[in-house]
């Protein structure tokens, strides 16, 4: 049985340690860490599984495949800890990896120590079309990500602007850009630019437009891809998780369905 470590225990990784311990995913949780050591403390005692609270280096020797839900300032730590050590990585902070560098050398280091670094689809689909599709030329890709003020406040570009987020009444769009951008001022609300990124034709060409929306309740992802393929049109409406409004359900959905597809002998899709 797989063994997994979780690092970060917020909206995301609960929900991956709630799927490991009630046997959704069929392998063992032997440890979780969160800088809210408490908290974390507490949660893990809640689980049947009873899972150690371990920090990053400790955490790492005892497991087979470490999850990074936490925040992009972590994943180099945590990646490079776990793939150094021979140990798989899925990586949820994805923005991250538009860091060319840090993504060189974790595959590296993933190649040189036989392991793997898993990147869920996380609160979008068609990730499998996309990369089928970038076999050949693709003219454009864009993103459009739409959320309620809530699920955009804290934003470094928001900050920035002083945007009172709850003054909009009508859907306004408050960026547009390359995804390399907008990773760095959207860290905790567009990562899914960056999976699409790495699929399509990069963190330079994809391109992001974030609009504050006032009438919906929903996070919602749009996707268009156009190039030698035809042209594919994907639209999600995201249920917000119940404790983080940035964050989707569906990611967490993404998170424990690829740790399902890794301890799986059969992978279907793309
Ligand atoms: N790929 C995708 O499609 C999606 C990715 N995400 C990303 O996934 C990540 C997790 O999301 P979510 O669960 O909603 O986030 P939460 O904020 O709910 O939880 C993250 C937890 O990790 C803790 N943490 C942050 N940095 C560290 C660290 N270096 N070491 C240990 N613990 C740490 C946080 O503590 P504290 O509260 O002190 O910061 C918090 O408790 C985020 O980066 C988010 O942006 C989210 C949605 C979709
Ligand atoms: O969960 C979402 O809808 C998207 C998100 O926050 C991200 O990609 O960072």
């Amino acid at each position: 049985m797989f063994k997994i470590g979780i690092v970060g225990a917020g909206a995301i990784g609960k929900e991956i340690a709630r799927a490991i311990d009630d046997g959704t995913v069929p392998a063992k949780l032997v440890a979780i860490w969160d800088r809210q050591v408490d908290e974390a403390r507490e949660f893990a005692a809640s689980l049947k599984q009873n899972p150690k609270v371990l920090p990053l280096e400790r955490l790492v020797r005892q497991c087979d495949i470490v999850v990074e839900a936490a925040s992009q300032a972590a994943v180099r730590e945590v990646a490079v800890a776990a793939l150094s050590n021979s140990r798989s990585v899925m990586i949820m902070s994805v923005g991250a990896l538009s860091d060319k560098q840090l993504l060189e050398e974790l595959r590296t280091l993933a190649r040189e120590n036989h392991c793997h670094i898993h990147v869920p689809s996380g609160a979008i689909g068609g990730l499998d079309a996309v990369k089928s599709a970038s076999i050949k030329r693709i003219d454009c890709v864009t993103i459009t990500t739409r959320k309620p003020a809530k699920g955009l406040k804290g934003a470094p570009f928001v900050i920035k602007n002083d945007l009172d987020l709850d003054k909009f009444t009508v859907p306004t769009e408050i960026f547009s850009g390359p995804a390399a951008v907008a990773i760095k001022e959207f860290p905790a609300n567009v990562n899914v630019a960056a999976s699409l990124s790495l699929v399509g034709v990069g963190f330079e060409k994809t391109m992001v437009k974030v609009v504050v929306d006032p009438t919906i309740s929903r996070n919602v992802h749009e996707i268009h891809v156009k190039g030698e393929f035809g042209d594919f049109h994907a639209k999600i409406e995201n249920v917000p998780s119940d404790t983080n409004p940035k964050t989707s359900f569906l990611a967490a959905l993404s998170a424990i369905a690829t740790l399902k597809q890794v301890c799986e002998p059969l992978k279907i899709g793309t």
